[in-house]
């Protein structure tokens, strides 16, 4: 990742000035050869991220054809904004990438969920009539669909919504969580706009807006507004991709723009490669000759039937899916916008395309993706489930809400586990959860890591060498059974489903390396943390001592150390003392990831084990390097040590080095209570590091009792006014005459670049530079306090960087040397593309982007946060606003992450 640009497997990314991603090869021809631009739109809450794994899929597949931008213009809380507001912004979005690329001809459109709507009002603006022509305004009558006029004077090729609600959210079971209840479904037309603000309202059809017909109605037709039809209806493909089940968000008649009296059908002959197809139709548009259909006495109401028809006048494909058989079925919303590598993790080895469809420019690629991941997720089931293939699906609908239920044989017992780089489920007889239909499902998922043998299926194993020695020679249990898995969640209800497991860490009895052939390297990436050489000494006695491994290199200066520097060699007698220092013995950087050069580079040295420590971001290198590594063939594990100071990283309970830094912490507290006490009106600030996720300073908090008032990015706070900053301040001084604040660093970041106009600046790997919050606190405390005539005494600690420097402490030791035995462990056991780590206290091997995917952050709806605020009994600072939205953003957070695991 260098001058902002990202390279993948070929494929190159740059963020764009608005925080928005173009997509394109990274072979300089192809690229310049590239004429289709290809337009992503994310849905509610969402970012450009969400579609950067469908934006790779185009680029891999159409290298030379097309250009993808997903937007960004309207990501996260913008979503709230209203449909007309985001459409406008994608629209200028649009205008600005064409202005960026020259050479442009074509234009496509592929949208998730509501992101769908904001793309068809966006079309209606950048819509240009045909030459001498113009689209009758006003008209709804359009009935014929010759191409006609351009889209921002591109040709329009497809338009493809994925999950989009055409018809709205409102009644009608188009939001399937409502379970299809009158009761429900009005009180959510009520109450929609407190969480979803403008664009709640227009989905559920309740925005007035000078008391014209609500914006969905208003966009099937051509009207002064917009020639929303006519745009919509110069493209050559419109495509709808819907869920018929399992989508608890947007229900499948609206957004496979179906009437109330129409059932999903399911094919017979579904095709075999795409199993998750079940059905497709090519709608033709349609005609205002015939008679109109008859709308049936089935509740649906006029403006419901108004927007179909409305839409119907346009040919459409339809294409319904259904992932009832993937066990993060209850998540089918996200899982149809194929948004990640993790989820779909044998896409890439789907079938590719066929010759006519690479060649084509009005392509079908997103189908491709969709289709392959379809594939994959059910190739992964049929791995265990082949022995009762005698399933059948039958709609139901017992809630009202179409639901494919999966009957099949009980017979199973505890099945055994293939290695697979996929997800698998086993079940056991008869002891399992229920579904809503009271029917029998399955429970127990292992989300398993891949292993070598995946794509090198002739890999001998041998016995390991871990009994003979001494270390190991009486343990009972010297190995991990292949069945110990490890449970995500561990607190549970009598009637709850199994749900996730990952594989338990630890030595296994075969390996896959003689311990003469291993040639290991180590690298550490990112921001320092306690505990790193602690790691660094223990992976390299861990394999000398548990696997007579003597060839350890030390790549130096992180991943740009693989390409840049010569390796140092690594021995038990080198690395002996290392642990007693602070930082890292083989230094670190940022920015600096190519996956090629490394693994080039890896290649060239014949390294074939490689354990890598860093954070989030090094995480994510480490995932490329396995990909790349997997796509050659090479006999090589990656094994990733989750390191951050900040602790968020996602999956694991803690990260290492934490319990130091919050120790030392402490210190920094003292100091400033010391302070502050010592003088009149004494305000002390300590700031602790911390740049999205506030866990350090909560936790500094809540072991100190010398602090009166936590600030963490999290949750946002004000100064001035009733409830705010000041006024606790205050409170504070006159019942004890000094206080101390703790703040992380990524806290009020937003004020303070106002306050100090700064521009966002970004370091070597993309990560935004936090502007000093603690030094403008300071300043805002005492400018307030001259304001009202009062003396206050300001002592401003920065003690982040001593924080992070020193060594680890005892148990932060000990927690070291268990990652980097069970690394070892893991490494020569065979499993590659892991990250090891404590899920609920038990270490685990974690597939590496499962713990990329999020980012672990303060949850203000759990108690921790809670317990902080009944200590200090300091303001939550939080509106009754802003507790709906947190709420809000954690739960969907949840669903599109796909952290539902119970059933
Ligand atoms: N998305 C990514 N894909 C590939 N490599 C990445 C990605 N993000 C970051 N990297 C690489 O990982 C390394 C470390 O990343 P970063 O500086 O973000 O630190 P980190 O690992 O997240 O640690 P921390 O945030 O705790 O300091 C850098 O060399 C960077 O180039
Ligand atoms: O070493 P640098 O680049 O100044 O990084 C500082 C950042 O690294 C971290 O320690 C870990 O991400 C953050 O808390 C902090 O903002
Ligand atoms: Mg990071």
């Amino acid at each position: 990742m260098e001058n902002g640009v990202r390279e993948d497997g070929g494929v190159c990314s740059t963020e764009t000035g608005n925080g928005g991603e173009d997509v394109y090869s990274c072979k300089e021809s192809d690229a310049s050869s590239a004429d289709h631009l290809v337009v992503m739109v994310h849905g509610i809450l969402g970012s450009a991220s969400d579609w950067k794994f469908g934006a790779e899929q185009f680029i891999q597949r159409l290298p030379d054809k097309v250009f993808v931008h997903c937007s960004e213009r309207n990501a996260s809380k913008l979503t709230l904004d209203g449909v007309d507001v985001m459409g406008e912004r994608l629209a200028e979005e649009v205008l600005e990438v064409i202005k960026r690329k020259p050479g442009l001809r074509k234009i496509s459109f592929v949208a998730h969920s509501v992101g769908g709507l904001v793309a068809r009002y966006a079309i209606g603006k950048l819509y240009r009539p045909p030459d001498g022509g113009s689209a009758e305004e006003g008209s709804t009558n359009v009935s014929t669909e010759e191409s006609k006029g351009t889209i921002a004077d591109l040709q329009p090729m497809n338009f493809v919504t994925v999950a989009t609600p055409h018809l709205g959210s409102r009644g009608n079971k188009q939001v399937p969580f409502l379970f299809g209840v009158p009761a429900f479904e009005r009180a959510a037309g009520l109450v929609i706009h407190w969480i979803f603000r403008r664009t709640g309202r227009h989905l559920f059809l309740t925005d007035d807006d000078e008391g014209k017909p609500p914006l969905l109605r208003r966009m099937v037709e051509d009207n002064e507004e917009s020639l929303f039809m006519s745009a919509l209806r110069s493209f050559k493909r419109r495509v709808a991709y819907s869920n018929v089940g399992y989508d608890h968000i947007v229900g499948w008649r609206t957004s496979s723009i179906r009437r109330n009296s129409e059932l999903p059908k399911w094919e017979d002959s579904v095709d075999e490669k795409y199993p998750h197809v079940v059905y497709e139709e090519r709608c033709k548009a349609y005609d205002k000759e015939q008679s109109e259909p008859t709308v049936e006495d089935d509740g649906l109401d006029e403006l419901e039937e108004e927007l179909v028809t409305g839409l119907s006048r346009l040919s459409w494909e339809k294409v319904d899916v259904s992932f009832h058989q993937s066990r993060v079925k209850f998540a089918a919303h996200s899982i149809i916008q194929v948004k990640d590598h993790y989820m779909h993790s044998e896409v890439l080895a789907a079938p590719s395309p066929s010759p006519k469809l690479r060649s084509s420019s009005v392509w079908s690629p997103m189908e491709t993706t969709l289709i392959s991941a379809s594939h994959s997720l059910s190739v992964s089931w049929n791995s265990v489930s082949s022995s009762s293939s005698n399933r059948r699906f039958a709609p139901v609908s017992s809630l009202g809400f179409v639901n494919f239920a999966l009957t099949k044989q009980l017979s199973l017992s505890r099945k055994l586990i293939s290695r697979q780089n996929c997800l698998i489920k086993v079940r056991s007889s008869t002891d399992g959860a229920v579904n809503v239909n009271g029917e029998q499902i399955d429970d127990f998922i292992l989300e398993d890591v891949p292993h070598l043998t995946n794509f090198l299926p002739d890999l001998p194993s041998y016995p390991s060498p871990l009994k003979k020695t001494q270390a190991y020679a009486i343990v009972k249990r010297t190995f991990v059974s292949p069945d110990d898995m490890v449970a995500q969640k561990i607190v549970v209800q009598k009637d709850s489903p199994r749900g996730l497991h990952f594989r338990r860490a630890g030595p296994h009895e075969k390996v896959y390396f003689k311990p003469e052939e291993v040639r290991a390297c180590i690298v550490t990436c990112g921001g320092l943390c306690p505990g790193l050489n602690t790691v660094v000494r223990e992976i390299v006695c861990g394999l000398s001592n548990m696997y007579g491994v003597n060839e350890v290199l030390g790549i130096q200066g992180g991943y740009r150390g693989f390409y840049s520097k010569n390796t140092i060699q690594l021995t038990p007698k080198s690395v002996n003392d290392i642990h007693k220092r602070g930082g890292t013995f083989l230094q670190t950087s940022r920015g600096g990831h190519d996956t090629n050069k490394i693994v080039d580079n890896i290649q060239d040295r014949g390294i074939n084990q490689v354990y890598i420590i860093g954070g989030d971001g090094t995480q994510k290198g480490a995932a490329a390097i396995y990909k790349e590594v997997e796509r050659r063939g090479l006999k090589v594990a990656v094994a990733g040590i989750p390191k951050t100071i900040d602790n968020d990283i996602a999956v694991i309970d803690k990260s290492f080095g934490f319990d130091t830094a919050v120790e030392e912490a402490q210190r920094a507290i003292n100091a400033a209570h010391v302070e502050v006490e010592s003088v009149e009106n004494g305000v002390g600030i300590v700031k602790l590091m911390g740049r999205y996720s506030g866990f350090i300073a909560m936790h500094a908090t809540l072991a100190s009792r010398d602090v009166d008032c936590c600030l963490i990015p999290e949750s946002p706070f004000y100064l001035e006014g009733q409830g705010g900053l000041f006024e606790f301040v205050e409170e504070r001084l006159k019942e004890n005459g000094h206080m101390v604040i703790v703040l992380a660093e990524g806290a009020g970041q937003e004020y303070v670049a106002q306050s100090w106009h700064a521009a966002a600046e970004k370091d070597a790997s993309g990560n935004r530079l936090l502007l000093d919050v603690g030094l403008w606190l300071t300043q805002k405390i005492k400018d307030h306090f001259t304001n009202v005539q009062k003396i206050v005494n300001m002592k401003y600690i920065d003690p982040t960087y001593m924080i992070r420097a020193i060594p680890s402490n005892a148990s932060d030791n000990i927690y070291c040397t268990l990652l980097a035995q069970n690394a070892v462990h893991g490494a020569m056991g065979g499993y590659t593309g892991f990250t090891v780590g404590p899920v609920n206290g038990r270490h685990a091997y974690i597939p590496i982007n499962r713990v990329t995917e999020t980012t672990n952050t303060v949850k203000l709806t759990d108690r921790m946060w809670a317990r902080l605020l009944a200590s200090t009994n300091q303001p939550s600072f939080l509106s009754c606003e802003v507790v709906q939205e947190r709420v809000n953003a954690e739960i969907m957070d949840e669903i599109n992450n796909m952290k539902i695991t119970s059933i």
